[in-house]
């Protein structure tokens, strides 16, 4: 496991440094709102003003990543609650420099990485696994056969919206179900509780109170009707899932109840926002009006078009999923979404594992320092290839190498991929979202890459604004608990900015139509080269470890089988009724 480590907040022009200058502000402050960021790769807490929604102070830390075999992910469940508490003490530390108490926060929203999946002794409140990460590929074989059984492919995008993948958390719970004796036990006694992060740190932080989760995260499980917006029976019948397991879902933005946690300096606050981190980014850029799309370039990069109060179903790989319902009353909101895996983890590999970058933040450096990538193509396909291509069996490849080929060139190369996989979404999105997309707000750490978004620009061919608030996701999620409380002047109007700190850096394309196609080209020629590189998934077993060795095997028969003996009646009982 990686220590956790302090890293620097991005409020390096925090507006109200000291008191004095919070005197000369003329705003009437209506108090503040908090925001639980919990990222694959950071965890955050900050602390913005209403009602013009400044983050005025902020802590975060980063949460290692245990990966015990190739293509596993998982993270400390335990540390993730230790890092958010700690968090929230730290940024309440800078608050009295700042004339403000932590008396002042009115309430607290939690916005989190989706489809992580963690289970949980209700008795003890201890996990009873580490979380499974939203990328781990661990049940591939398994979704590779249920692929191969079912004769209606849209049998799960129709109910869900979403296409049956390793990425959403059905098969993560079933997984940790027939692999984890503890978990089966817990089962079997009726004792355990299942969820999106979401749900395990607001049962952390109400001592167990509250199970519940949102749409937005409910929405990601592959479990959720996407009509009735509750658990749906024959899907949890497939899975062999139990409804009590599962949190119950609510809106985005309601008063849910009070943190009541000893350990979270956040005690005697109300909770009132929950929002899936790119959905979160969604409201943040104020993408409100059907049409308006966000990029956000993190660790993996997600592409969301507001299609309006109706769910839009693609043909093209795209996910429907839900983007905002902002009140138990509030009609729902959906999106399309474009998922890429790999967007700076790209860059963090070429750091950490290749050793060809001293840090990510030196992208830009590098990859400037060449004028073009030299006709080097890299797919980061680490873990298969996500939207539009749905291809479990891609594997990495950088292409196009010559003798002058430098290190310039493939981190120039890298920062294009993340161009390119834009792309590939933006064209599914042009044919299915019904409306004309004719520009992209962008935002995410990865934004201060100042060339990576010019050549996302050039390579789009379109106009990208970056949001000056590199924090989109916090910033949503603020807007949504304050909107529950009704305090700050949030009503999610594009027109009316109540909030005066966001501004847009523009980029527009350079490049002719000729020379975009030709290099995109160029790129779908490298991405068929990446496609059915794993000929046959590994068998869990072949580098597990130890204790988990002795486990693998007959479960997981267990679990095919007695899936596909439920998807089979499941699927034969739809036919008939
Ligand atoms: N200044 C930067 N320039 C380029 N890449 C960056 C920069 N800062 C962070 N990154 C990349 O951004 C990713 C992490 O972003 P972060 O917001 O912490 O992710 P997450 O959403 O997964 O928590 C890493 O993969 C890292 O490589
Ligand atoms: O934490 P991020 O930014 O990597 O986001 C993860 C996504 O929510 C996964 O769907």
């Amino acid at each position: 496991m990686t220590e956790g480590k302090n890293v620097p907040n991005s409020s390096a022009d925090v507006p109200f440094r000291s008191k004095e200058l919070r005197k000369q502000s003329l705003i009437q402050h209506t108090g503040l709102v908090g925001v639980i960021d919990e990222g694959t790769k950071t965890i955050g807490f900050s602390i913005y003003t209403t009602p013009d929604f400044k983050e005025i102070a902020a802590h975060r830390v980063e949460l290692g990543v245990i990966s015990s075999q190739d293509g596993w992910y998982e993270q400390d469940p335990l540390e993730m609650m230790a890092s958010i508490n700690k968090c929230a003490e730290e940024a309440i530390k800078q608050l009295p420099e700042l004339g403000f108490s932590s008396s002042d926060i009115i309430t607290v929203g939690i916005t989190n990485q989706r489809e992580t999946t963690i289970v949980w002794d209700a008795v003890t409140g201890k996990p009873l696994y580490n979380a499974i990460v939203w990328k781990d590929i661990r049940t591939s074989s398994t979704v590779e056969q249920i692929v191969a059984k079912v004769q209606d492919p849209n049998y799960f995008k129709r109910r869900t919206g979403l296409p049956i993948s390793t990425y959403f958390s059905a098969l993560k719970i079933r997984w940790l179900k027939d692999n984890v004796p503890e978990v089966r036990q817990a089962c079997r006694e009726k004792r355990c509780k299942a969820g999106t992060v979401d749900s395990w740190i607001i049962w952390n932080l109400t001592n167990g109170a509250l199970h519940i989760t949102d749409v937005t995260n409910a929405s990601r499980t592959l479990l959720m009707n996407l009509e009735t917006q509750n658990w749906d029976p024959v899907l949890l019948k497939t899975f062999a899932i139990r409804e009590e397991m599962l949190p119950s879902i609510h809106s985005c933005s309601e008063v849910f109840g009070k943190i009541t946690s000893e350990r979270s300096a956040l005690r005697g606050i109300t909770l009132s926002g929950i929002l899936g981190n790119q959905q979160a980014s969604l409201l943040g850029q104020m993408c409100v009006k059907p049409g308006q799309t966000k990029n956000t370039y993190r660790s993996g990069c997600f592409l969301l078009c507001n299609t309006g109060d109706k769910p839009v179903f693609s043909s093209h790989g795209l996910l429907t999923t839900v983007a905002y319902k902002l009140g138990p009353q509030a009609p729902t909101i959906y999106a399309l979404e474009g998922s890429v895996s790999v967007a700076g983890h790209a860059l963090s590999w070429l750091q950490q594992k290749v050793r060809l970058l001293p840090d990510s933040r030196d992208a830009e450096k590098y990859a400037e320092a060449v004028p073009t990538a030299g006709d080097v193509y890299f797919v980061p396909a680490f873990t298969g290839l996500y939207a539009p291509y749905w291809r479990q069996n891609a594997r990495g490849i950088i292409i196009g190498l010559t003798q002058f080929t430098r290190k310039n060139h493939i981190v120039r190369a890298a920062l294009e991929s993340i161009c390119f996989q834009t792309r590939d979404i933006l064209e599914c999105m042009h044919q299915e979202c019904g409306y004309d997309i004719n520009k992209l707000h962008a935002d995410g750490k990865l934004t201060t890459n100042n060339l990576l978004m010019q050549l996302q620009a050039d390579t789009a061919g379109l106009p990208l604004f970056r949001s000056q608030l590199m924090d989109s996701t916090a910033f949503g999620a603020a807007m949504c608990a304050a909107q529950a409380e009704g305090i700050g002047l949030c009503k999610f109007e594009p027109e009316k900015r109540y909030y005066e700190n966001v501004h847009y850096d523009t980029f527009l394309p350079t490049t002719t139509e000729q020379e975009r196609e030709e290099r995109y080209g160029k790129w779908k020629r490298a991405v068929e080269r990446s496609l059915g590189w794993v000929i046959k998934q590994k068998k869990t077993r072949t580098h597990t470890e130890e204790n988990y060795r002795m486990l693998s095997s007959l479960p997981a028969s267990i679990f095919l089988i007695s899936t596909f003996a439920m998807l089979v009646h499941s699927l034969s009982a739809t036919v008939k009724s």
